[in-house]
């Protein structure tokens, strides 16, 4: 559960969040608005890249504002990135290994544990190979791969979709809405892509300007005639 309270950022005049308040309780929900609506800022909060100048965040009830931005991993807090994070002259399982060095797993082995995730991002048979020789879909699943390791507590994706075909994209999406299964972990998924946000979550979070338009269900929320105006472009 991920509870925002009036949630604040501003850079000099710009007021990028303001009164944010939601509490978000799907497995996974979508965090969508226009360009500079602040999505990627309240992204930037929850990771501790940004500090507010007002307002709270609680995670499972833990007050994250407290929590340095190091801790935050091993907290559960993960996230992926706009821009590609795997580290390309590592292999596949390395990359994966890598975050285990600063996440709790529990008594299972480190192999285990990365052969557990390694299945599940379809990504067994690719385990040797470096990061740099993978496709952009395999690197994009390495992203994920890292995340689901680790008793994370919430996934923040960013654009996960951008740049892939259809069947890869219709493999992320089965791999995003699984994730609450395969590791208890709550996603938040940022995206522009319409379809996307309507076939892996079950609510969505909509901002404009900084602030909550919407939040609901997703079917119902698309329809309403402000989530269309801000987010779909449309005119009444
Ligand atoms: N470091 C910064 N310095 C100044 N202004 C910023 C900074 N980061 C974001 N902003 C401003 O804050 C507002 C929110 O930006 P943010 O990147 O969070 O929006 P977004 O919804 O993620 O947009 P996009 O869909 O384009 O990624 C925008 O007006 C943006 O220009």
């Amino acid at each position: 559960m991920i509870e925002i309270d009036g949630l604040g950022v501003r850079f000099g005049g710009v007021t990028a969040l303001n009164a944010l308040t939601a509490s978000l309780d799907a497995a996974v929900t979508g965090l969508v608005g226009p360009n500079g609506a602040g999505k990627t800022t309240l992204l930037n909060v929850l990771s501790g890249f940004i500090t507010p100048t007002a307002g709270s965040v609680r995670i499972d009830g833990q007050d994250i504002g407290r929590l340095a931005t190091h801790r935050r991993s091993a907290f559960g807090i993960r996230r992926t990135f706009q821009t590609e994070q795997v580290v390309l002259n590592l292999s596949v399982r390395d990359n994966i290994a890598g975050m285990l060095d600063h996440v709790p797993y529990g008594t299972s082995s480190r192999n285990d544990v990365i052969n557990a995730a390694l299945r599940y991002t379809g990504l067994s048979d690719r385990a040797h190979l470096m990061g740099g020789a993978l496709a952009t879909s395999d690197r994009r699943m390495v992203e994920i791969a890292r995340c689901i390791v680790g008793a994370p507590k919430i996934i923040m994706m960013d654009e996960p979709g951008a740049g892939l075909s259809e069947s890869e994209s219709d493999f992320l999406r089965k791999t995003i809405v699984g994730i609450p299964a395969f590791c208890g972990a709550q996603v938040l998924l940022v995206d522009h892509d319409v379809d996307l946000i309507s076939s892996t979550c079950s609510k969505m979070l909509v901002l404009d300007f900084g602030t909550v338009i919407a939040y609901g269900p997703v079917g119902p929320t698309l329809k309403d005639p402000k989530v269309r105006a801000a987010y779909l472009g449309e005119t009444a």
